[in-house]
């Protein structure tokens, strides 16, 4: 076993304390986007030839990594409060929780990469931007300064939910709640935030099938939805466009929604035979009053940004020119927050709904497993995919 060694000095301490990374031989499977054995020894090697120091932070969070990915959760005693480095140290690493061996590894390894740009890294990290998780067909997840960005890339279908899209931001999310960054965005590529429900979904049935089509449907927004329910630090929605069915209802389950002011909100169930999702048969009227609810979900009301924000749907709207400067100028602040104590307090504040939420969900998919198969839905499926009917 070899040791490698950086130094770390420590905010309010003059001495600077060595830091020893042992360099051990790790048998762990390579695996899909995750990073390789190989991947982290070459990290540990950049970590040397770094040509200007990272700086503390970078530091702590790397020794924190280090010590995730080789020996899992900080299992050692904490130190004395007047122990300044060690405590650091400490703090840094039991701030990871249970974050898992492998995802560690692969934050090391992304963070090595971003702290050198320069360097040809065996990761998957385009020089000079996000670190970047490819593997996605119809997402593009990006993560920096503390912020995991979850963008929907269908641009030229306004970013339609395809089954793909789904599972895909099913598994984005299960990851962000892993990783080490502080709060998580949702946000739409090109000139649409989301326009709902892909309508080729209800396409493809086989004969005598659509039973069957149905129930999956059903089984697959119960679990989607249960992810946005379950989600465990902040989430935010960055909402650039127009937001139309299932990525309005989703809403009432984040954090904060901050809106350009060129974004609707449009939930035309009854036009399309169908009936609320995403928790907002129980969400909506909570937020804005059972009346303006029933506007919206059963009516098909569409809302402006300022109207929604009055109804309480939207935290803030932003003026459109300036709408990603400014939301990613704060963003960046509430990133800086200490993470551990955003995450149990929205868990105190989310937690005793929890339940209630789950049970909606189940009762929701329930209604529109039925709904599917009425001729209602049917003909406004077909309507739309003829061309005879848009929103
Ligand atoms: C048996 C059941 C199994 C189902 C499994 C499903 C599981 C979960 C279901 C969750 C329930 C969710 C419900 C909802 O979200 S309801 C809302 C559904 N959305 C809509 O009805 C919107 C339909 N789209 C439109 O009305 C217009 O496209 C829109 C107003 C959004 C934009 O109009 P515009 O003229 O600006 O642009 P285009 O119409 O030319 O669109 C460009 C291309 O994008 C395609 N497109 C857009 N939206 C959708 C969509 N929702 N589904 C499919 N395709 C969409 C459009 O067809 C154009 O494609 P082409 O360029 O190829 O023509």
């Amino acid at each position: 076993m070899g040791w490698e060694q950086i130094e770390i000095s420590v905010p309010n301490c003059s001495s600077l304390q060595v830091i020893s990374f042992p360099v051990v031989q790790l048998h762990l499977n390579r695996t899909a986007m995750r990073a390789s054995q190989k991947d982290f020894e070459n990290a540990m090697n950049q970590v040397k030839l770094l040509k200007k120091d990272p700086g503390n932070e970078a530091k702590l969070k790397l020794y924190a990594l280090y010590k995730q990915a080789t020996e899992g959760p900080c299992n050692t005693p904490k130190p004395g409060v007047f122990d300044l480095i060690n405590k650091a140290k400490w703090d840094a690493w039991n701030a990871l929780g249970s974050l898992p061996k492998e995802t560690a590894r692969q934050n090391y390894v992304d963070l090595v990469s971003s702290l050198s740009p320069s360097l040809e890294s065996s990761s998957q990290v385009e020089p000079g931007t996000d670190r970047k998780s490819t593997g996605y067909e119809t997402l593009m997840v990006t993560s920096e300064d503390g912020i995991t960005k979850i963008m929907l890339n269908r641009p030229t279908k306004k970013n339609a939910l395809n089954v793909e899209m789904y599972h895909e931001i099913m598994h984005a999310l299960k990851a962000a709640s892993e990783d080490d960054s502080a709060i998580t965005v949702l946000t739409g590529n090109g000139d649409y935030y989301s326009s709902g429900n892909d309508l080729t979904n209800f396409t493809d049935i086989p004969p005598g099938g659509v039973e069957e089509k149905a129930k999956n449907g059903a089984i697959l927004l119960r679990e989607f939805v249960g992810c946005f329910i379950d989600f465990p630090k902040p989430l935010i929605a960055m909402v650039n466009g127009p937001a139309v069915g299932i990525s309005v209802t989703l809403l009432g389950l984040f954090d904060a929604v901050y809106a350009s002011d060129r974004a609707t909100f449009h939930t035309p169930f009854s036009h399309l035979g169908q009936s609320p999702e995403g928790c907002s048969s129980y969400t909506f009227p909570k937020i804005m009053s059972p009346a303006k609810a029933i506007e919206m979900l059963v009516f098909g009301k569409k809302l402006t940004a300022g109207e929604a924000c009055a109804q309480g749907l939207v935290t803030e709207v932003f003026p459109d020119s300036t709408f990603q400067k400014e939301v990613w100028t704060r963003l960046k602040a509430f990133a800086k927050l200490p993470p551990n104590a955003m995450r149990i307090s929205k868990e105190i504040i989310r937690n005793r709904e929890k339940e209630k939420l789950h049970a909606v969900n189940a009762e929701e998919c329930s209604v529109l497993q039925g709904r599917w198969l009425s001729d209602e839905c049917m003909n406004a499926v077909v309507n739309f995919l003829s061309r005879k009917s848009k929103l």
